[in-house]
């Protein structure tokens, strides 16, 4: 039993635990086969951009990216921390910090939901510099670039590309944007995002650990959107966001549904919330057709209003 700290007059966890860690394994078919499609591609690449969300800065990261496609060595890469209007901001500086004793000195915290946003703004200066400062630059005029966009799903990889087009070419979307992880399933041709100098990004897949180890980063990732929610279960995210929230002593959750007082307690809270708010959903018993509390679509706006961030910003991850 983990341990409990009262407060507000209930008792709180200071740990979590989930039954079933078997749930938290995906890695389909298209993501493997992405990853080969890469390192096939890298070959033609001049710089790498990965992209991360900035709500899960270390558990995001996937060893195999390094491992396999061998970014520190080979080519110039610049790590992107997106959706950093969702994350809590007093968290940059020891992200950066973080990555830079790692040998990533580049670290760039985006909104590719506003083009016009400094760390957007930013990308194409700092890729240029990348690829003249790293030594396998040895085309001096060449002025062509050809950048591959990484990273697991839904972390912002076609957003970013289309923020790019937005911000230097004044293009509308080239590329498919979903709230969704896994809209991209194959490597795309290049798109041209800039035109001085002539910059080509390259989407790709996203592309996941085979396996999660640590149950608690699968479920920071799941609480992401980069693993499909019911993969893992509406509830158990629910419950993690619950645990999280109570953690850091953050209430919102109780005005938002409509709840008396805060609760440690997820089937308490989405079924009180399903009542109060009338989320309910028709069933059919012994007496005809009845309604219940929707308990997986009162979890799916709780883990909605989160991602939205409606509860404020938020860092899952703690930084050393
Ligand atoms: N709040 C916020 N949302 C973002 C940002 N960037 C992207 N999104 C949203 O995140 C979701 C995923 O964006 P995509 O660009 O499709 O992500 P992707 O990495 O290409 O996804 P896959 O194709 O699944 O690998 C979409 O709902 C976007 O609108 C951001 O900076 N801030």
């Amino acid at each position: 039993m983990a341990a409990q700290v009262a407060r507000h007059g209930v008792l709180m966890r200071q740990a979590f635990s989930v039954a079933n860690h078997e749930l938290i394994n995906w890695f389909p078919g298209h993501m493997a086969k992405g990853l080969t499609q890469m390192q096939q591609k890298l070959k033609g690449v001049d710089c790498v951009v990965e992209v991360h969300d900035a709500r899960i800065p270390l558990s995001g990261r996937n060893p195999l990216f390094e491992k396999r496609l061998g970014l520190a060595t080979l080519k110039p890469h610049l790590l992107v921390m997106n959706k950093v209007d969702l994350a809590d901001p007093r968290c940059r500086q020891d992200v950066k910090e973080y990555y830079e004793k790692q040998g990533v000195p580049q670290v760039i915290f985006t909104n590719c939901k506003e083009p016009n946003s400094p760390g957007v703004k930013s990308i194409v200066r700092k890729v240029s510099r990348a690829i003249k400062d790293s030594e396998r630059y040895s085309r001096s005029e060449e002025t062509s670039y050809s950048v591959m966009v990484i990273g697991i799903p839904n972390v912002g990889k076609s957003s970013l590309i289309n923020a790019l087009r937005a911000r230097h070419l004044g293009r509308s979307k080239a590329t498919r944007v979903g709230a969704m992880p896994g809209i991209t399933q194959s490597v795309l041709e290049k798109i041209k995002v800039c035109e001085d100098p002539k910059v080509y990004l390259m989407d790709t897949p996203g592309v996941l650990a085979p396996r999660i180890t640590n149950v608690e980063m699968g479920l920071k990732l799941a609480l992401a959107a980069t693993i499909k929610d019911h993969l893992v279960g509406e509830d158990i995210i629910a419950d993690y966001l619950l645990y999280r929230l109570n953690l850091m002593g953050n209430h919102k959750y109780v005005k938002f549904l409509g709840l008396d007082a805060p609760t440690d307690n997820i089937q308490d809270l989405l079924i009180s919330a399903a009542v109060r708010n009338n989320w309910l959903r028709r069933v059919r018993d012994h007496r005809g057709i009845n309604t219940c509390p929707d308990i997986i679509s009162t979890a799916a706006r709780f883990i909605r209003a989160f991602r939205m961030g409606v509860f404020g910003r938020i860092t899952l991850d703690d930084v050393p």
